[in-house]
Parts: C-alpha cells; structure tokens; sequence
C-alpha cells in the first residue's frame, strides 16, 4: 500500500497506494511509517519525496474507517505525522489530483510542499462533521495566517495550486511532472538546516483585533451552520491555535474531534457523503443500470420556453460547453429573456473566473429551429395541454433519435411521452429553480424510458454539475411527493392553533434553510392553487359547513385558497402568508392581518385554537413527509433511501447535517416514527398520510436495520405486492 525506491542516487521516493484516492487506511498508515523510517536510517538517502499513485495525492482519512472506533486500528495519524515534521532529512510533499483533509495535514506535516498547477488542496473534514484533527487546525493558521485558515476551515473549500500558493500553503506550482520536480528540489535542498521548516514551531501570524475577529467569524458561522456544530468547533480549534502553545494547541483539537467523532451529525454528514455517490449507481426496475447502459454524446441542445426555469437550464446548459438553441414563441418574453440570459452568463463568468459562455446561445421564436439538436428539453407553462402540444410538435420537427425531456415538476411523464413517435426517448429532467444554480436534478423515467436515454440524461447532469437521482414517475416524483403531505400537515396546523411564524419557526431551528410557509411565498401560492382548481378541488370562498375542509373524503384546508382569492400570492404581490416592504422584496415580516384571518376562518369551522409545540410541528410534519418517502421506497419510484436523502438534502433544503429524511427517521429509530405515525392518524382518521405504511411496519418487524440495509426488506416487501 506503500511503495518505496531510491532515486537520483538519494532520494527516497515514498508512493501512497489505495485506490481509489490513496486515502490513509490502517495498511497505509502503516506503510509511511515504515518507509519513512527506512528512508531516515539509510545514510545513502539525503531527502524524501512523497507523492501518490495515479496521479493523486491523497483523499485524507479512509472515511469508511470512521464507521465505529473499532475499525481505527493502526498507527495513528498526529504521530505519524509528527515524526515526518521531526525527520533529520527534508521531506517534500508532491500533490498531484489533490490533498484533502488528513492528506493535506500529511503535506503539512512535510518540511516542503510541491503541487501541478491542475492540483487542489482542502481541509474538508467540516462537511464530515469533523475538524481537521491531525494537526491541521494546528498548522494550518501558523503558515497561512487565522484568516485565511478560518476561511478554509470552517467552509471545507477546495482551493488551486495558484491560490495555495498566494497563500503560501504550498511552495512551488509545477506545471509538468511534479514528482520529478519535487525530487529535484529534494535534492536542492538536502542537508540545509530545517529548523525554520517545521511548521508546529512557528507562531501565528499576529492579527490585529483577534477576539472581535473571532466573534464576528463566530457568529457568522453560527447563523450560516443551521444548527450544525463542526464548523463552530473548527473556529474554537483555530482560535487555540492563536492563542495557545502548539503542543496545548493540539490538546484543544484533539477533545474537540473528540466530541464531533461520535456525533450524529458527524454519522449524518458522512451517510450523505458516500449516499451522493451511490445515488450516481442508478437502476431501474426493468435491471437496466448504470454500469450496463451506454449514453452517446449531447453536442447541441434546445430548451422550449424561456421563463424562470427555461432562462436557468439555457444558461446551464450554456456553461456546460454545449450549442443550445433557445426558443420562445412570445415576442415580450423573447426580449426579456434574451437580455435575462446574458446577464446571467456574465454574472456566472464573473463569479466563476471562467470565460463568457454568450456565443453558444442561438435564439429562435419557432419551433422549426430545432430540427437538428440532440436532444430538447421543454420547460414551457406547467399546463399538460400546452406540454401535449408541445411534444406532439416536437416529435415532428426533430431529426429521428432526438431526446425529448420534460422540466415538469409534477405531470405525468409517460402521458407525454405518448405524445411523440418514440415514446422511449423521453424522460423527465426535473430542474430546482435557480436552474443554473440549484444542485439537484431529477431525472424522471417511465415504464418505456429506454437506459441509454437515462444514462445520458444522468451524464449530461453530471456535465451541468448536478447531483442526478434517477425515479420513477408519479403524482410529483419523489421531492414533490413527499412535499405534499408535509404541506398539508403545516396547514392543518395552522387551523388548529399554530401561526406561519411558530410552524416555520420550529422547522428553522430543526436546520430547514426555511420553513414551509417561507418557501410557499417565495414559489407563489397561486401555483398550487392553479393546480387545485384544474383537480376540482377549489370551492369559492373556501366552501361552507362540514364538508368545506374535506375532498374525497379526506381532510382539506382550503386556508391557501383563500389567501389567493385575496390576492395574497406571496413575495410576488408583497403580501402571502407573511407581508413584505413591497413586492418582489425578501425580508418576511409577520402580518397582524393573518391572526385575524385565521381567527375569523376558525370560527367560522367551528374550531377552537389550542396550543400547538415545535414538537408537535416537527413530528406531524416530518413523520407524514418520512411516511410518504417509505411509500415512495415500497411504490418503487425510488431505488432506496440514498435516492430520498439525496433528492431532499440537495433540492428542498433538508440539512445535511440530519442526513435527509430516511437517515433522519432511522436516527430517531423507526419504533418511534412509527408510534407516533399511529398516534397522530389515531387522532385524525381523515388524515390517510398518517396511517404508518407497511413497508415502515415491515422495517420495524425486522428490528429496525440501519438504512444501507433496509433493501432487503423492501425488496421482500416489493415481491409480495
Ligand atoms: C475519539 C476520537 C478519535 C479521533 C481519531 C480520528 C483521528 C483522525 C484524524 C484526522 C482527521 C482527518 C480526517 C480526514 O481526512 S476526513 C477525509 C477528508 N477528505 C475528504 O473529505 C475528501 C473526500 N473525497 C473527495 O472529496 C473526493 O473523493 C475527491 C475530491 C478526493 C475525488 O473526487 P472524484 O474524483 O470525483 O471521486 P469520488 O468522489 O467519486 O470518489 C471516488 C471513490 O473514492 C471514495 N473516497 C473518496 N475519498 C475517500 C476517503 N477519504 N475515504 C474513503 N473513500 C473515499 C469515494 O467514496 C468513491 O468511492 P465509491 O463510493 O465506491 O464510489
């Protein structure tokens, strides 16, 4: 796992070897150790070089070894690390790929370090839920300055050769071979004093106003970690380092790791980690799956309908390097969303550093322009007669072959689909709005999709910079899905008791980026209520006596169409379930006119408000969203709970830091989710979202196993159906 060889006549080359980034396993540890040592004791070696295999440095910790501290065998890190910073020979570090978290900390640990100018380097153990522990927090600050270190620290970042260098974290960019660069200056500086290399010796450099720094990077923190506590314990170890010997520095560190190791979140933060790459392993349940189905090349596309979302997924598509051509029938939103467009692009290039993606772009007002592209996605009014008519057209301008996707939210795909002469070449690309920005993307298939349409839908996310989970169709796939009865459960609330305020309140300090009723304003109420009233079940002035707040035969609140009735339609008409300064503005205030409304609308059904507890908002409204992911599991529309997890963390702004709602339901233990579930659909039988699924009974049947277990279950469960 170590490769060790002499070279230049007295260089000792030390070669990490752990596919699949040379992370620092037990076996590798091990093997530093060993061939550090053997490079020190023989007299013919005068310096070291340490680079990795296959062009990468080194991942960090083998993160699969933090699973439980019985898997921590070996020798440890902070030692291991010590002894190089304490060798009598100059040691230099080669980055080649990247040096990330403990790879990074082994680099600082080396007296020199060397990195290819493609290279990057990163402590990002706070997205793990941890600090950087062997010594990184130590060092770090000590070569860089606080700032600096604060910055990498406490957002996890990746930065290039070309910023480490200013930073003067790494000590010379080489554009060609770096380990053969890296022996060369091993060998330049063989026998010179290291005394000033060694990098625990030195002090921080000072900072004017420390303690004002701290508390203003403290709180920050605090309000942009939403409840997450690795990156305040990563200000806490930095501020050691500025205030403290090396040695009490490192003592710091360590009771800090200490407490974040064995944490939830840390379990949390690291199930996402490999759940992000196991949803990119998609499958469907015809077996077709990733690593079978072959996609081709997309060189140009086309997007239909240039609204909010058209105008996002054109400038996305854009960066990517792709021809795109981009078409609106209406003259008004043509201009608009030209000039919309390039602003975007440059307000991307800008942010980025990376050049302008403008002459990609070719603007059209008929349909005929997209004869001859690879595949189209139609983003046009979320009406399925207008997307009927699209598709239909489509299937008869495009070239044969061409890939048809869809950027509906909800409607029925394979109805589409049935539009088109080749209904297997469609599928749904799911888009979050900001298109360009938002990571996730789902990728929507139906019983006919053909794998390859998948697998190049999948890859072409992958090229946006997407996460892409690939589901099944229904009634809002799996985001939109689940969304629904944790919407309805924050409404019903609403009309037994609680406010907008106390329910997005209790959702925030759960860590949601914002509550339920936050977001409504922001979409627009008067999306949902469109789609209500084509279901028929919008009844003017909200209906009266019993049946006002039952639809076939469950329970319905029609408290949101009544908001739209008044005009009340969110942040667009500065006015929604909060008010605003004017519309279109962002800063949510509470409305006195809403205790009133809700007042008058209780009695007028006859209810009486109670008190309701952040408990009770967080159990019914979570409890019914998780009820529906076990649903969406037992339906197939999902291929497990990475799918779920993912799709919530990256699209609806679940913190990461509770792993996604099916991490988070086996965290609080599915006995309870369930005893609840049962609880609260005992008291509401006209909430059939409550009543637990089978697949949540099944799971606790089997003892409640862990989520990388509970396929089993559900494939059982899915053969019985
Ligand atoms: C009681 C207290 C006890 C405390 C004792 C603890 C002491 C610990 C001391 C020190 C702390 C140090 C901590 C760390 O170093 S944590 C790890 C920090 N490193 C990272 O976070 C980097 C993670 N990896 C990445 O960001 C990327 O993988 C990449 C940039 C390195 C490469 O990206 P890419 O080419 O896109 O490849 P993939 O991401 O797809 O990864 C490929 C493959 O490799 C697996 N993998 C990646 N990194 C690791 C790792 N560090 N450990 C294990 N496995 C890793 C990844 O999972 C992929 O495999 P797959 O899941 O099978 O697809």
């Amino acid at each position: 796992m170590t490769q060790y060889s002499r070279v230049s006549g007295s260089v000792g080359l030390i070669t990490l070897k752990n596919p699949p980034v040379n992370q620092l396993s037990a076996v590798v540890r091990h093997g530093i150790v060993d061939t550090v040592q053997k490079a020190l004791s023989d007299p013919k070696v005068k310096s070291v070089v340490i680079c990795g295999q296959n062009g990468m440095f080194c991942g960090g910790a083998d993160i699969k070894e933090f699973q439980t501290l019985a898997n921590m065998r070996g020798p440890p890190l902070i030692p291991m690390i010590h002894s190089i910073e304490a060798a009598d020979k100059p040691v230099v570090a080669a980055i080649e790929g990247g040096a990330f978290g403990g790879g990074l900390e082994l680099a600082l640990g080396c007296h020199y370090r060397i990195a290819h100018s493609k290279a990057k380097v990163g402590l990002p153990e706070v997205t793990l839920g941890l600090l950087p522990a062997a010594g990184g927090s130590q060092r770090l600050p000590r070569l860089i300055g606080v700032p600096a270190a604060l910055s990498l620290i406490t957002t996890g970042r990746h930065i290039t050769a070309a910023e480490a260098l200013q930073l003067g974290l790494v000590d010379q960019v080489a554009d060609h071979n770096t380990v053969d660069a890296a022996v060369k200056f091993a060998l330049s500086v063989a026998g010179q004093s290291l005394d000033a290399r060694r990098i625990s010796n030195f002090q921080c450099p000072p900072v004017p106003n420390m303690d004002a720094l701290f508390e203003d990077v403290m709180q920050k923190v605090r309000t942009t970690a939403r409840g997450a506590i690795a990156p305040i314990a990563c200000v806490q170890a930095v501020r050691a380092a500025a205030t403290l010997p090396y040695t009490q520095g490192m003592q710091r560190e360590k009771e800090l790791m200490a407490t974040l190791f064995t944490s939830g979140q840390a379990r949390a933060l690291q199930y996402c980690f490999f759940a992000q790459r196991v949803v990119g392993r998609w499958s469907m349940p015809s077996g077709a799956r990733w690593d079978t189905s072959k996609g081709r090349p997309i060189h140009k596309a086309a997007v239909i309908g240039l609204g909010t979302m058209g105008r996002g997924i054109t400038v996305a598509l854009a960066q990517t390097g792709l021809s795109v051509v981009a078409v609106e029938t209406q003259e008004k939103q043509f201009m608009e969303a030209k000039k919309a467009v390039s602003n975007m692009l440059e307000r991307g290039a800008k942010r980025s550093g990376k050049p302008l993606a403008h002459g990609k772009i070719t603007y059209s007002q008929s349909l005929q322009a997209v004869a001859d592209v690879d595949l189209v996605i139609e983003a046009v009014f979320e009406d399925m007669g207008l997307k009927k008519k699209v598709f239909q057209q489509l299937s008869a301008v495009c070239k044969p072959g061409t890939f048809l996707c869809t950027n509906t939210s909800t409607l029925d795909v394979d109805e589409l689909a049935s539009q088109t002469h080749q209904p297997e070449l469609v599928v749904g690309m799911h888009f979050f709005a900001p298109a360009h920005i938002m990571k996730l993307l789902e990728v929507v298939y139906g019983p006919r999709s053909s794998p390859e349409l998948v697998a190049v839908v999948m890859e072409l996310g992958k090229k946006m910079g997407k996460v892409s989970v690939a589901v099944g169709n229904c009634r809002g796939f799996v985001g939109n899905r689940m969304l629904k009865p944790y919407r309805d459960q924050a409404y019903f609330l609403l009309e037994e008791g609680a406010t907008p305020q106390l329910i997005d309140q209790a959702l925030e300090e759960f860590g949601f980026a914002m509550g339920a009723f936050k977001v409504s304003d922001l979409s627009g109420l008067d999306v949902g209520w469109k789609v209500r009233k084509e279901e028929g079940l919008v009844q003017p002035g909200g209906g009266s006596g019993k049946s006002a707040r039952i639809r076939n035969g469950v329970r319905y609140s029609p408290l949101g169409d009544l908001m739209c009735e008044q005009g009340r339609f969110g942040q667009k008409t500065g006015r929604g379930w909060y008010q605003y300064d004017k519309p279109g503005s962002r800063d949510a205030r509470p409305d006195p006119w809403m205790h009133s409304f809700l007042e008058e609308y209780r009695a007028r059904h006859g209810l009486v408000a109670r008190r309701i507890s952040n408990q009770e908002v967080l159990e019914r409204c979570l409890y019914a969203m998780i009820n529906e992911g076990f649903r969406v599991l037992e339906d197939g529309i999902a291929a497990g709970p990475e799918d779920i997890d993912i799709i919530y963390v990256f699209g609806y702004g679940w913190p990461r830091h509770r792993g996604g709602p099916m991490f988070y339901a086996n965290m609080v233990g599915l006995e309870i989710v369930l005893e609840r579930l049962e609880h609260y659909a005992q008291a509401n039988p006209d909430m059939p979202t409550l009543q637990p699924c089978s697949l949540l009974r099944k799971l606790v049947a089997s003892g409640s196993p862990p989520v990388n277990k509970w396929k089993e279950v559900i494939k059982n469960v899915r053969s019985q159906l």
